[in-house]
């Protein structure tokens, strides 16, 4: 089974805009999980454009789903999550002023570094991923780093979805089936919709998790948020 977690960034985003409380990213999440989603995944920027630190906590009284808590392992990010202790922390090298995530992690040259951020939470009880491009070198990498998931970039093949689903799908097929040889859990987000979901859905193996927040909410505004729920959560059937 695929799960989906819903990243409810966008929401926060929309609450900045005005800088009050509407819409409330809480009641956002508890929604949610009622509409049938399996999880909740945040990802909180330094300059907390979308998603605050406080909202993390928040969230954390109120989830029951699985917590996600995507980012990059700054001091100050690793503290947060040592705090809240969310379901999974997946793990995101991205720059402090970059737009989105826009690449993965280089496991091999960060081996040392990732090894240890990842032990220090597999202690705590949390359940590691590491943002990884479709790339069977990286995955061999995230072997040796320890981590229990890695979640593949998928912004490339979204991109390419509609010219050529089979040779955009293909190398993240070969990354899947090389965590699958490793024993390493797959999840997949970037750039997932209602388009190109069914298929990645179809040919991965053994795909435990997607995470999906752009198109998920922008389908929101006009269907609704739990028919739009419900809508990906039939393409993971
Ligand atoms: C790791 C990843 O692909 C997502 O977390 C994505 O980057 C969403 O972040 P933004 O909502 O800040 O674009
Ligand atoms: N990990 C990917 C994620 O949480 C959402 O990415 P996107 O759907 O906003 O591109």
């Amino acid at each position: 089974m695929t799960k989906l977690s819903v990243n409810i960034n966008k929401i926060a985003t929309l609450r900045n805009a005005r800088g009050g409380d509407r819409p409330n990213v809480v009641q956002a999440a508890k929604d949610c999980e009622r509409f049938g989603a399996q999880g909740i995944t945040v990802h909180p920027r330094p300059d907390e454009r979308h998603i605050r630190y406080q909202d993390v906590y928040d969230l954390k009284e109120v989830v029951t789903t699985e917590f996600n808590i995507e980012g990059n392992p700054t001091p100050d990010f690793l503290k947060l999550v040592k705090e809240v202790r969310p379901e999974q922390a997946t793990l995101v090298p991205d720059a402090p002023d970059a737009i989105t995530s826009n690449a993965g992690w280089d496991t091999q040259k960060h081996e040392g570094f990732l090894t240890d951020v990842i032990g220090e939470l597999k202690e705590l009880g949390i359940r590691t991923s590491i943002f990884v491009d479709p790339n069977e070198r990286m995955i061999e990498g995230a072997k040796l780093v320890g981590t229990d998931r890695v979640e593949l970039y998928t912004e490339a093949y979204a991109k390419h979805y509609h010219d050529n689903r089979e040779q955009a799908i293909a190398p993240y097929l070969a990354a899947a089936k090389r965590a699958q040889e490793f024993g390493i859990g797959l999840n997949a987000g970037h750039d997932l919709d209602l388009d190109n979901l069914k298929y990645l859905h179809d040919t991965l193996p053994g795909l435990l998790e997607v995470s999906i927040g752009h198109a998920l909410i922008c389908d929101a505004l006009y269907f609704g948020l739990e028919n739009t729920i419900q809508q990906y959560l039939r393409q993971l059937k």
